[in-house]
Formats: structure tokens, C-alpha cells, sequence
């Protein structure tokens, strides 16, 4: 992994000391990995798809960071070079933006910048598998997050992308995050009904979310700039990851309950849910600890 120095000082919440190999749950604090992204304010610098960028900038704000996407090859690497972190989506990918996203992958690898690759609809063409295979063997990934078939396809299993939707059954997503972890040097998030966020050794299920969230396009997507934010402010990639799942799980509740505004659809749905993610700071952030539970894998 790349990791990334902290000299602003705003580290965030500790605690996956226990985590490996210990039967422990890492101990992370939301309101501290939540003050630590408004005081640093992180840039990220997203090269991402043209179908969701507008909701990747719009949530990297209402998290507290500052959103920028360049993905011109002649500035990338100079503005990933100033970001607090970087975010590799490669679903709409082209020749050109394949190189790009190299490009920005190795400037932030150089500059100790934290780095989040959404292999989007991995497994679905010859062509996605190829460039997501050169985003991970090229690169040192921090947090590698896919849906459920989106992982299982970047280790081999058995999986159903269709286009960029995960179908099919995943029974064994857990040792397959741990895998793609150990092929990857990345935490991985495995995203679906139960989240999965895995390291080399070991697999935690992560217990928020709301079904609505699957009605909406780009959710996916807005969880790989969440996990640019919180890497980019909390000093451990495992924590930012758990910290990162866990709070944009509980926004997507409290949209679900209507704590920012009744909802009629999947389409207001969405405008509830990033208003709860803009105002997740100030509602009240219940303990996340209960939500994190670890997964035994062999
Ligand atoms: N049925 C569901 N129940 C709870 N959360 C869900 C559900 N479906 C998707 N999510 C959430 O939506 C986000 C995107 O996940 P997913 O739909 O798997 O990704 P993608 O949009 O890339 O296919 C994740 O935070 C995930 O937890
Ligand atoms: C539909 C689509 N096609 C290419 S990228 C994209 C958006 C995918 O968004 P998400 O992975 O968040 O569902
Ligand atoms: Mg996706």
C-alpha cells in the first residue's frame, strides 16, 4: 500500500492495532473520522465515468472535502500531486483515459497520496478485465471497492456483471474480498445488501445501507469517493474503510427514514440521500461499533 504521511496532523481515529489475526473489531470513532474530514478539508482529485461524475463531486463536497476532476493527461499527474487523495472509476473508460488513469495512479503512488480504484463492470468485457488488471498490477491501491460481482470477477470466481450490475448469488463474497485483498495489497470494500470490507488476513461485514440505495444509479460510485475522503483524513486505510462503508450506510438510513425529506421514488430518493450525507455530521452518529462485525475466513 501506498499510505500517506499526516503532517497536517489531522489523523483521525485509531484502532486496528487489534484488528489482524486477533479476533478483534477494529474500535473506529465516527464523529472523530468525520471532524478529522472537515478539518482537513481533503482535495481529491476523481478520474471517473461520465454518467456519475457530478454526483462523485456533488458528495466529496457534502462530506467536507473539495472535489476536482481532472482527467486530462497534461495536468493530472501535477494535480494529483496536490490532492489528499485520488479516485480511479474506470466506467466509462476509454484508450486515452485508461493511460490517465495510470497516469494519475502513479502520481499519487509517488506522492504518498491515498488511492481508491472502483474497477467498475470488471468481469463483464476482455476489455474491462484487461484495464482493471493493469489498475491493480501497476499500481499500489489503498481501497479497492466493487459490488459483489465486480470482486468475485477480479479473482476469478464465478460471477454475473451485467454491464456494471452485480447479479447472481455471491455466497462466498467474504473469502473472495480477502482474496482480491491479497492479490490487490488493498482493503477492499465488496459492496451489496451486507457490506464486506476485507484485508490480506481478515473480513468484517459492515451492518448499514438501505435497499433503496441499489434502486439508484452511481451509488457505487459515491461510495468509492467516500472511501477517498475518509483515507485521505484518517490515517489507517482499514479504518478510513470502516469508518467510510459505515457512515455513508447510516446516510443511506436515515434518507430511508426520511430524516432529510420525504421520498417518492428511487429519483428523490437520491436527493434525501445526499442531503444526509451533507448533514450526517450534525445528526446524531450513533455508535458504529455494533454495526461491524468480523467474518471467520479460512
Ligand atoms: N439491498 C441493499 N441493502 C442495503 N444497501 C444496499 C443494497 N444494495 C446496495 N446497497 C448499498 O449501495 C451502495 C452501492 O452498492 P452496490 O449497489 O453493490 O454497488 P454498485 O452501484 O457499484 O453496483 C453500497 O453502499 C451498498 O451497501
Ligand atoms: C451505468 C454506468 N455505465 C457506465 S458507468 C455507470 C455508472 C455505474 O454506477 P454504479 O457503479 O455506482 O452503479
Ligand atoms: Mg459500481
Amino acid at each position: 500500500m501506498s499510505g500517506h504521511d499526516d503532517a497536517d496532523g489531522a489523523g483521525g481515529p485509531g484502532g486496528s492495532d487489534d484488528a489482524p489475526g486477533t479476533g478483534g473489531v477494529p474500535d473506529v470513532a465516527l464523529d472523530e473520522a468525520l471532524a478529522a474530514v472537515a478539518g482537513e478539508q481533503p482535495l481529491i482529485n476523481s478520474v471517473t465515468n461520465d454518467v456519475t461524475v457530478n454526483d462523485v463531486a456533488n458528495v466529496t463536497l457534502y462530506w467536507g472535502g473539495l472535489p476536482v476532476m481532472s482527467d486530462d493527461e497534461r495536468e493530472v499527474g501535477d494535480m494529483v500531486g496536490i490532492a489528499d487523495g485520488c479516485l480511479l472509476n474506470m466506467g466509462t473508460v476509454s484508450e486515452s483515459g485508461e493511460e490517465t488513469m495510470l497516469t494519475a495512479g502513479r502520481a499519487a503512488n509517488e506522492r504518498g497520496v491515498p488511492l481508491v480504484v472502483d474497477p467498475v463492470g470488471v468481469g463483464a468485457t476482455p476489455t474491462r478485465d484487461r484495464v482493471a488488471d493493469r489498475l491493480v498490477t501497476d499500481l499500489d491501491v489503498d481501497v479497492l471497492n466493487g459490488n459483489y460481482g465486480e470482486i468475485s470477477a477480479l479473482v476469478g470466481d464465478d460471477a454475473e456483471v451485467r454491464g456494471v450490475e452485480s447479479v447472481g448469488e455471491y455466497a462466498e463474497i467474504a473469502a473472495a474480498a480477502v482474496e482480491c485483498a491479497r492479490k490487490t495489497g488493498a482493503v477492499v470494500v465488496a459492496s451489496g445488501e451486507t457490506d464486506i470490507v476485507a484485508t490480506e488476513e481478515t473480513a468484517f461485514e459492515v451492518d448499514a445501507g438501505h435497499s433503496m440505495m441499489g434502486a439508484v444509479v452511481g451509488t457505487g460510485c459515491m461510495l468509492g469517493v467516500t472511501l477517498a475522503v475518509f483515507a485521505a483524513a484518517v490515517d489507517d486505510p482499514l479504518d478510513a474503510a470502516l469508518a467510510g462503508t459505515a457512515a455513508y450506510g447510516l446516510a443511506g438510513e436515515l434518507a430511508a427514514e426520511g430524516a432529510f425529506g420525504d421520498y417518492r421514488g428511487p429519483a428523490s430518493y437520491k436527493i434525501a440521500f445526499l442531503d444526509a450525507v451533507a448533514g450526517l455530521a450534525d445528526a446524531s452518529t450513533p455508535d458504529i461499533a455494533d454495526r461491524i462485525d468480523r467474518i471467520e475466513v479460512r
